[in-house]
C-alpha cells in the first residue's frame, strides 16, 4: 500500500466536494479542480457550511476545520493535479466527459499517480482502458453526502493490480469509510439496486398511482426511508438518475431498465433537481413544493 499526502479532485459538484471535505479533514492535502470558476467557488462554499455544521455539532474544532480549509487548493487548470499521489474523479456521469478528463490527466500526473472514479455506474474497466495505467485505476464510489455517509463501493477493474486495491482500501479507512467490493457491472451494487427503485417510483408518478407527495411520504413513513424516492431523486440529481438508468438498460439489455419517460421530460427540461433548485420539487422557497 502507498502512503498518500496529496488528493486530487476532478469536479468540484455535490461528490467532488464532499470528497475534498472528508480527504481534508483526514490530513490530506487537497487540489481540487473543475471546468467552471462558478462551481469551484460553489463547492468551496459548500465545504465550509457543511464543516460549520460539524463544528457545531462539536464533531471537531474551529481550529481543524480552518486546518482543513487551509489543506484544499482549488484550481479551473487540471495540471494543478501535477503532484497528485491519487487523482479522484468526479465530474459528470457522461462517460465521454469521464474519458477525456482521464486522457488529459495522464498527460500531466507522474507515473506513481494513482488514478480513480466516483462512477455511479460507468465501466471501471473501460475507463481504466483509456488511460496509460489501467493496472493503477479503480473505482472509489462515495455516497451522497460525503461527509455523512459511512460507505465507499469499491470496484477493480480487470487489470487493476493488488496493490491499486490496497492503497484504495487504505485511503478508505483514513477517511473512516467503510468499504464494499463489488464486481465491475453496470451500477454496481449500490445504484443496481437504489436507481431502479427511484425509477420505479417516478413510473408511479408517470402512471397516476400516487402523487409527488404521496409517493415520498409512503416510502418514508412505509419503508422508513430517510428521504422518499423522489426528494433522493432530487438529491442526487435526476441527470445522474437517467444516466444510471441508461447505463443499466445499455448494460444488461433488459428492458426493466427503460427510463421512466416522466425522467427523461425533468432532465429535458433542465429541472435536475436540489442543485438547479428545481426537480420535482420546487427549492425556491421556505419549504419544497411539489412541481406536479
Ligand atoms: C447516486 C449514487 O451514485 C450513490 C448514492 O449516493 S445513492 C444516495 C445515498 N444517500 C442517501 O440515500 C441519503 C438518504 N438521506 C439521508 O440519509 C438523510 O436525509 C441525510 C443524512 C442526507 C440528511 O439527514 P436528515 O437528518 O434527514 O437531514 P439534516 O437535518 O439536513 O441532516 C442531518 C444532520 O447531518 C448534517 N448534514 C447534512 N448534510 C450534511 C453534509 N453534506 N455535510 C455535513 N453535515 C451534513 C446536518 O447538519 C444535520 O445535523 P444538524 O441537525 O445537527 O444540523
Ligand atoms: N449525486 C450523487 O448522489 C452521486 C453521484 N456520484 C457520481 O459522482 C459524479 C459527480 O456527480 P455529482 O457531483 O452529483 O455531479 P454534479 O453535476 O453535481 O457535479 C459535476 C461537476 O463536474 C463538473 N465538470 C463537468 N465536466 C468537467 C470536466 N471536464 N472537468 C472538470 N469538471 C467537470 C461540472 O461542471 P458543470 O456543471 O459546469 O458542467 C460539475 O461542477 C458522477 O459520476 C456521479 O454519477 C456518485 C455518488 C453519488
Amino acid at each position: 500500500m502507498t502512503n498518500l499526502q496529496t488528493i486530487g479532485v476532478i469536479g468540484a459538484g455535490q461528490m467532488g466536494n464532499g470528497i475534498a471535505h472528508v480527504s481534508a479533514l483526514a490530513g490530506y492535502d487537497v487540489v481540487m479542480t473543475d471546468i467552471s470558476e462558478d462551481a469551484l467557488k460553489h463547492g468551496m462554499d459548500a465545504i465550509e457550511k457543511n464543516m460549520a455544521r460539524q463544528v457545531s455539532r462539536e464533531q471537531f474544532s474551529v481550529d481543524e476545520m480552518k486546518a482543513a480549509m487551509g489543506r484544499i487548493k482549488t484550481s479551473t487548470s487540471i495540471k494543478a493535479h501535477e503532484n497528485d499521489d491519487l487523482v479522484v474523479e468526479a465530474a459528470t456521469e457522461k462517460r465521454e466527459v469521464k474519458e477525456q478528463i482521464f486522457r488529459s490527466i495522464c498527460e500531466i500526473v507522474p507515473s506513481r499517480t494513482y488514478l480513480a472514479t466516483n462512477t455511479s455506474s460507468i465501466s471501471i474497466t473501460r475507463l481504466a482502458s483509456t488511460t496509460d495505467r489501467p493496472e493503477k485505476f479503480i473505482g472509489m464510489h462515495f455516497m451522497n453526502p460525503v461527509p455523512l455517509m459511512k460507505l465507499m463501493e469499491v470496484i477493480r477493474g480487470l487489470a487493476t493490480s493488488q496493490a491499486t486495491y490496497e492503497t484504495a482500501i487504505g485511503f478508505a479507512n483514513r477517511l473512516e469509510k467503510t468499504t464494499t467490493n463489488a464486481e465491475d457491472y453496470p451500477a454496481f451494487i449500490v445504484n443496481r439496486i437504489l436507481v431502479p427503485m427511484i425509477n420505479e417510483a417516478v413510473y408511479t408518478l408517470y402512471e397516476g398511482v400516487g402523487t409527488v407527495e404521496s409517493i415520498d411520504t409512503a416510502m418514508r413513513l412505509g419503508a422508513n426511508h430517510p428521504m422518499g424516492p423522489l426528494t433522493l431523486a432530487d438529491f442526487i440529481g435526476l441527470d445522474t438518475c437517467l444516466s444510471i438508468m441508461q447505463v443499466l438498460h445499455d448494460g444488461l439489455a433488459d428492458t426493466k431498465y427503460r427510463p421512466c419517460p416522466l425522467l427523461v421530460k425533468y432532465v429535458e427540461a433542465g429541472w435536475v433537481g436540489r442543485k438547479v433548485g428545481k426537480g420535482f420539487y420546487d427549492y425556491s422557497g421556505d419549504v419544497p413544493v411539489p412541481t406536479r
